[in-house]
């Protein structure tokens, strides 16, 4: 499929055509998860990362802190540095191989740095503690606490930084208002920040656990990961079909909000929001403020779980969410519609989810969107064909042979109709691809009946205007066509199965389109429904 969704469950592409919410990620999904290093602060100087050319300026100024700097770097990580042939690669999720890239950059030796101590403990990145951190033993006595993580989190466990020096110096109020302030300029600038500190530890204290304060603060850097091309056409595209997006990430609320401006999510009167302040809001509260949310930061995924169930039971919305992570998987569940992430996800993301979209990226979610919808509309023309068809058969049938005792339409004959409207009907109707209309009407409600008002207009309409040709041609055909002779029965029973089929195939032009007048707008790029109709033709004539 050039669509780039793998459908696990069929049903799921319908409802996906009437979801009327999207919940989605941040990374990866709005955004193409290459990520870049693209600013630092160390020494207390902001520095700009531009590739090789800036190599030496930050050689330079952070000469007094580039060793625990790249400590942190290369001992603290689960990603590797491969060299192979001479070439070397990084091995691991985005983030960190920014980091590694980043450590290269500045001449690091990962091996080198990495045969300098022994790892005792590690405790591995998750999204609910956003941090992660190692506990390392030197040969010759001495152990050290590395951790990275979530900006403001480790910033908080930091009792002193690195200064201008490269001393370690008490961190002051002033100081955390400072580099809180440089946190926020980063990440107002969409870059993703991330804290790296250290802490020394006695030799003494037997037990290898890792502490959770005390630590002194190295670098603050800030990580480029630009929006994905288009995906702010796709945004404006479920905006106009009626569908609110809302952005549910693990970032810092400066860099979502301002991915989310970026992206066209965001709006002037919209609410972004922290997932700790959402999560001690009461019911009530909660409620309020919900119908606002369009960013909601730093969240765990029982926010998002929170999120989902509320917009589905107490709003009635139809909510697709997406998803990478393990513990993605509640809101997965949850969802009317779970997107799994095919790159970057988890199996058991994708295990809960109904659609695994197989590039990552938001732009395809809204093709489900279009394909959910034209599944369902095609669903519509065709019972709504079959049903005209139908009701003509039966009344013209029961009323001739109440008022005649005969029944001008044979049982071969309503097989035959049958038999071509349905199958090649069918084929005609449900081939006419998504056109772009679709994503310009709000989307089908829960609990809204499947045929339309504008679906019996079309079919009373037809069945009136059909039920009258055929009941003139019934009773007073003989007269207009100036039948006489033995077989005039005969004969006019078949003009009125041939009268019928036409009709039919007029009908079907006309359920082409539910609501518009005009239904031959498109009509020739459906080489399909051409073919179809033309063999009706062919084969009633022949
Ligand atoms: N490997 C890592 N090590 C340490 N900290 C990390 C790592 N990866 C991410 N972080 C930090 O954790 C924060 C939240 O990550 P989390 O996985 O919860 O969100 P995300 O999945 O990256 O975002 P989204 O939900 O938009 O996909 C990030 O902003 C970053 O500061
Ligand atoms: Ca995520």
């Amino acid at each position: 499929m050039n669509d780039k969704a793998l459908v696990r469950h069929l049903s799921a592409c319908e409802t996906m055509g009437s979801a009327s919410c999207i919940c989605t990620d941040k990374t990866g999904t709005l955004t193409t998860n290459h990520m870049v290093v693209n600013k630092i602060w160390i020494c207390e100087k902001s520095l700009d990362v531009k590739g090789n050319e800036s190599k030496e300026i930050l050689s330079s100024e952070i000469s007094g802190a580039s060793s625990i700097l790249l400590q942190v770097i290369f001992q603290n990580t689960s990603s590797e540095v491969i060299k192979e042939d001479g070439k070397t690669s990084i091995l691991g999720t985005p983030t960190e191989s920014a980091l590694l890239e980043f450590g290269l950059l500045l001449g690091g030796d990962f091996d080198a740095v990495r045969r300098e101590v022994n790892i005792l403990k590690v405790e591995p990145f998750n999204s609910v503690r956003k941090k992660m951190s190692v506990l390392v033993a030197h040969p010759h006595g001495g152990k050290r606490a590395f951790c990275k993580g979530a900006s403001e989190i480790v910033l908080g466990m930091c009792n002193k930084f690195i200064d201008f020096n490269g001393e370690s110096v008490i961190l002051s109020r002033e100081q955390v208002k400072n580099i809180t302030d440089v946190i926020n300029s980063f990440a107002s600038e969409a870059l993703r920040t991330l804290c790296l500190a250290f802490k020394n530890i006695d030799d003494s204290s037997i037990e290898n656990d890792i502490p959770d304060d005390g630590y002194t603060l190295i670098a603050v850097v800030g990580i480029k990961d630009p929006v994905r091309p288009g995906v702010k056409d796709a945004v404006q595209t479920c905006l106009a079909a009626g569908i609110t997006v809302r952005m549910v990430t693990g970032d810092n609320i400066n860099t979502a909000k301002a991915i989310a401006k970026e992206c066209g999510i965001l709006t002037e009167d919209g609410l972004a929001i922290e997932g700790q302040e959402f999560r001690n809001m009461s019911p009530e509260q909660k409620k309020a403020v919900i119908p606002r949310i369009q960013v909601m930061a730093r969240s765990l995924p029982l926010d998002k779980h929170t999120l989902v169930k509320t917009l589905r039971d107490e709003f009635g919305e139809v909510v697709a969410v997406t998803g990478d992570g393990t513990n993605d998987a509640p809101a997965l569940h949850e969802a009317d519609i779970g997107l799994a992430m095919g790159i970057a996800g988890t199996e058991v993301a994708k295990e809960s989810a109904d659609v695994i979209i197989l590039d990552d990226n938001f732009k395809t979610i809204v093709n489900v969107a279009r394909w959910g919808r034209s599944v369902y509309i095609n669903i519509q023309k065709f019972v709504q064909f079959q049903l005209t068809v139908n009701v003509v058969a039966l009344i013209i049938n029961f009323v001739s042979a109440c008022v005649s005792g005969s029944a001008p339409l044979t049982a071969v004959q309503l097989l035959w109709v049958n038999m071509i409207m349905d199958t090649l009907g069918a084929l005609a109707l449900a081939t006419e691809p998504p056109n772009d209309g679709l994503m310009k009407r709000p989307p089908v409600g829960r609990g809204t009946s499947f045929i339309t008002k504008a679906m019996w207009r079309n079919i009373i309409g037809q069945s009136i205007y059909q039920l009258i040709v055929l009941g003139v041609l019934n009773f007073y055909g003989k007269q207009l066509l100036g039948l006489s002779g033995s077989d005039a029965t005969e004969v006019l029973d078949t003009v009125i199965f041939n009268a019928f089929v036409f009709c039919q195939v007029f009908n079907e032009i006309n359920s082409r389109d539910i609501e518009k007048i005009n239904i031959f707008v498109g009509m020739f790029d459906s080489w399909v429904f051409l073919g179809v109709m033309v063999c009706t033709v062919a084969f009633q004539v022949s």
